[in-house]
């Protein structure tokens, strides 16, 4: 079966003084529908960037390889064409919701908006908005529509960043770092609800993050990046049973476990160990 995603040696570099960086070294991966893959690896490793070359969003990056929706290679898209992927086949949620939505519309407007330029009637809109931000749980949905962002907490905001995502009913999400901003109580109800929510639309996500102890509870498979490219990539629980790459297993090595004597002091990826791999 084709997967709904599939990056195929996909390149990103960026413009430099001294020309060209490469980022995306080579990145090669899918998604299949209904799967929930979660993309790690530290800081810099090109999890957004890759995120965001599906999508095209980068207008500096040049982009080579193949990215691949339903089969169809999306890096030769014109910019319109783009447009009805973003929103309508791929959802997108960021790490910073208040960054994420605008302050003088209210929240309403901006969760109708994606339906609305697909035609949908305003009152049809409204009320798939409302039931979408009661579903997401937002008490007194219909009065909080109204509402403008700086009205909303935090991990309130990043539910109407999710409906904002999803109410199009794209196949797949991408959230990067959706819960890196809130608080541990919150990270929790957010990850739950996007996974509910997965499970009712038979939605596929791709889940980006640096932190791997939300990704075990989340995601079918996981793609450890480093340096551009993925080291290793497959079944959360394989991955974190018997972990192949000595990156993967410094990662692994620095989550926090809930068994862990607090006195140990949390461990890094230790460079060292993995001089001599080749870059
Ligand atoms: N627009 C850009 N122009 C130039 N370089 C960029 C641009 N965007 C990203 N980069 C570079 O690409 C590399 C990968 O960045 P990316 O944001 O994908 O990392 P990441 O793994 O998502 O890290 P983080 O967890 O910090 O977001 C970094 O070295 C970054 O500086």
């Amino acid at each position: 079966m084709t997967p709904l995603l599939e990056l195929d040696d996909l390149r990103a570099s960026f413009p430099g003084p001294d020309g060209p960086v490469e980022v995306l070294r080579g990145v090669t991966m899918s998604v299949a529908a209904g799967e929930k893959v979660a993309l790690v690896g530290e800081s810099g490793s090109g999890k957004s960037v890759t995120a965001r070359a599906v999508l095209r969003l980068d207008r500096d990056a040049s982009l080579s390889g193949r990215v691949l929706l339903d089969g169809k290679d999306v890096l030769g898209l014109s910019e319109r064409a783009m447009r009805d992927v973003r929103g309508a086949r791929i959802g997108l949620v960021f790490q910073d919701p208040l960054a994420s939505l605008n302050p003088v519309m209210t929240i309403g407007w901006q969760i109708m908006q994606p339906l609305l330029i697909r035609g949908v009637k305003k009152k049809e809109a409204r009320r798939r908005g409302v039931e979408l931000l009661g579903r997401l749980g937002v008490r007194d949905a219909d009065r909080r529509f109204d509402d403008y962002p700086h009205q909303f907490s935090g991990g309130m905001r990043q539910r109407v960043v999710i409906a904002i995502a999803v109410i199009a009913e794209p196949a797949l999400l991408i959230a990067d770092e959706p819960t890196t901003a809130l608080d541990v109580r919150v990270q929790a109800q957010v990850l739950t609800l996007l996974r509910e929510l997965a499970a009712e639309r038979s939605m596929s996500v791709l889940l980006i993050t640096h932190d791997l102890g939300i990704v075990a509870g989340f995601a079918d498979r996981v793609v450890v990046m480093r340096h551009g490219a993925p080291v290793e990539q497959g079944v959360v629980d394989d991955i974190y049973a018997r972990p192949q790459h000595p990156y993967t297993r410094g990662l692994l090595a620095s989550v926090p476990r809930i068994d862990d004597d607090p006195s140990r002091r949390l461990s890094t990826v230790d460079e060292a160990a993995l001089e001599g791999e080749v870059r």
